[in-house]
C-alpha cells in the first residue's frame, strides 16, 4: 500500500513514489493530469480561456508525467483533452514519453473555467486590491462567479473569435464567466455521455485538462460537498489515478492516487492554494 500523508476531507490521498507504485486497482482505472505549468501560471495571471502556452517548466512537468506513467506501466486506448494548447501539448509530450499513439478527442467542455473579467489579471495584485478573501471566493467558491468579460475586455476579441471554438460552444452557450458550478454543468455531460461509455467498454482512458474542469469531475466522483470542494487545489503536471467500481464509484482508497513523491505533491498543492495571497 502507499503511504497516507495528507487527508482532504474524507478522501485519503495516496501518494506513491515512482519506483514503488503499489496502488489499489478497481474495475476501471482512469488517469487524469492537470496540464504542466503554463506561461500564465508562471506569471500568476488568471488564465481561464486565454490560450496560454506551456512554460519550459510545464514541458518538463509533462515529460515527468509521461515517465511516471511509463514506470507504472500504463497503456492507454484513448485520451481526452480540452481545446486549449497547454493541455494538448501536455498530452502530446506524455504520449511521446510513453511511446503510445492513440486516438485523441478534444472538446471545449474540458476547458478551464472561464475566468471572465479577471482574465489576464495578476492573482497577487488582485488580492492586494480586493483582499484575499474576495480572491479566494472568486477562485474557489462553488457558485460565486467572477465578474463577466465584457466586449471591451483586452482579451475578449481574441477569445471569442478564436478558431479553436469553431465546433462549439455556440454563440448562445459562449460564456462571459464561469463559477465552478457552471463549469461542472458543461463538463459533466461530456464525462457522462462521451467518456463514461468508453470506460465501460473497458477502454483505458487518460484525461489531460485543467485545475477547475478536473476539480469538477473529482467533485462528482467523490460526491464532495459544495463547501468542501473549496479546499482542493490540483498541482500542475502530476498524474493521478481514480480506481472505480462497476458503478463508477471510487473503491476504498481509490481516489486521487497521485503518481509522485509525497512531499513534492503536497508542496505543489500548497503553492497553488497560495497563488491568491496578497503580498
Ligand atoms: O485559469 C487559471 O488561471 C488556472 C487555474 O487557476 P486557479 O483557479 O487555480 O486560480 O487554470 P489552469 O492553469 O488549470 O488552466
Amino acid at each position: 500500500m502507499g503511504i497516507v500523508r495528507y487527508s482532504f476531507m474524507n478522501i485519503r490521498i495516496w501518494y506513491h513514489t515512482i519506483q514503488t507504485v503499489k496502488r489499489v486497482m478497481g474495475k476501471y482505472d482512469v488517469v487524469m493530469v492537470r496540464h504542466g505549468e503554463s506561461e500564465w501560471n508562471q506569471k500568476n495571471l488568471f488564465c481561464g480561456w486565454y490560450n496560454a502556452d506551456l512554460s519550459d517548466k510545464g514541458k518538463q512537468e509533462a515529460t515527468s508525467s509521461g515517465k511516471a506513467l511509463k514506470d507504472a506501466h500504463f497503456k492507454f486506448d484513448i485520451a481526452y483533452t480540452s481545446v486549449l494548447i497547454r493541455a494538448q501539448k501536455t498530452l502530446q509530450i506524455i504520449l511521446q514519453e510513453l511511446g503510445q499513439d492513440i486516438p485523441i478527442e478534444k472538446c471545449w467542455r474540458l476547458n478551464e473555467r472561464h475566468y471572465g473579467g479577471l482574465t489576464g489579471l495578476n492573482k497577487t495584485e488582485t488580492a492586494n486590491k480586493y483582499g484575499e478573501e474576495k480572491v479566494a471566493i472568486w477562485r474557489r467558491s462553488y457558485d460565486v462567479p467572477p465578474p463577466p468579460m465584457e466586449p471591451d475586455h483586452p482579451y475578449y476579441e481574441k477569445i471569442v473569435n478564436d478558431p479553436i471554438y469553431k465546433d462549439g460552444p455556440s454563440k448562445e452557450e459562449f460564456p462571459k464567466f464561469e463559477s465552478l458550478k457552471l463549469t461542472i454543468a458543461r463538463t459533466l455531460p461530456y464525462w457522462n455521455d462521451v467518456i463514461v461509455p468508453e470506460i465501460k467498454k473497458g477502454k483505458s482512458v487518460l484525461i489531460v485538462a485543467h485545475g477547475n474542469s478536473l476539480r469538477g469531475i473529482i467533485k462528482h466522483l467523490d460526491k464532495i460537498s459544495d463547501k468542501d470542494i473549496m479546499g482542493l487545489n490540483l498541482p500542475t503536471g502530476i498524474p493521478f489515478v481514480y480506481s472505480l467500481d462497476e458503478n463508477l464509484n471510487p473503491i476504498p482508497n481509490g481516489s486521487l492516487q497521485f503518481l509522485g513523491d509525497p512531499e513534492t505533491v503536497k508542496k505543489a498543492m500548497d503553492e497553488v492554494a497560495a497563488q491568491g495571497k496578497a503580498k
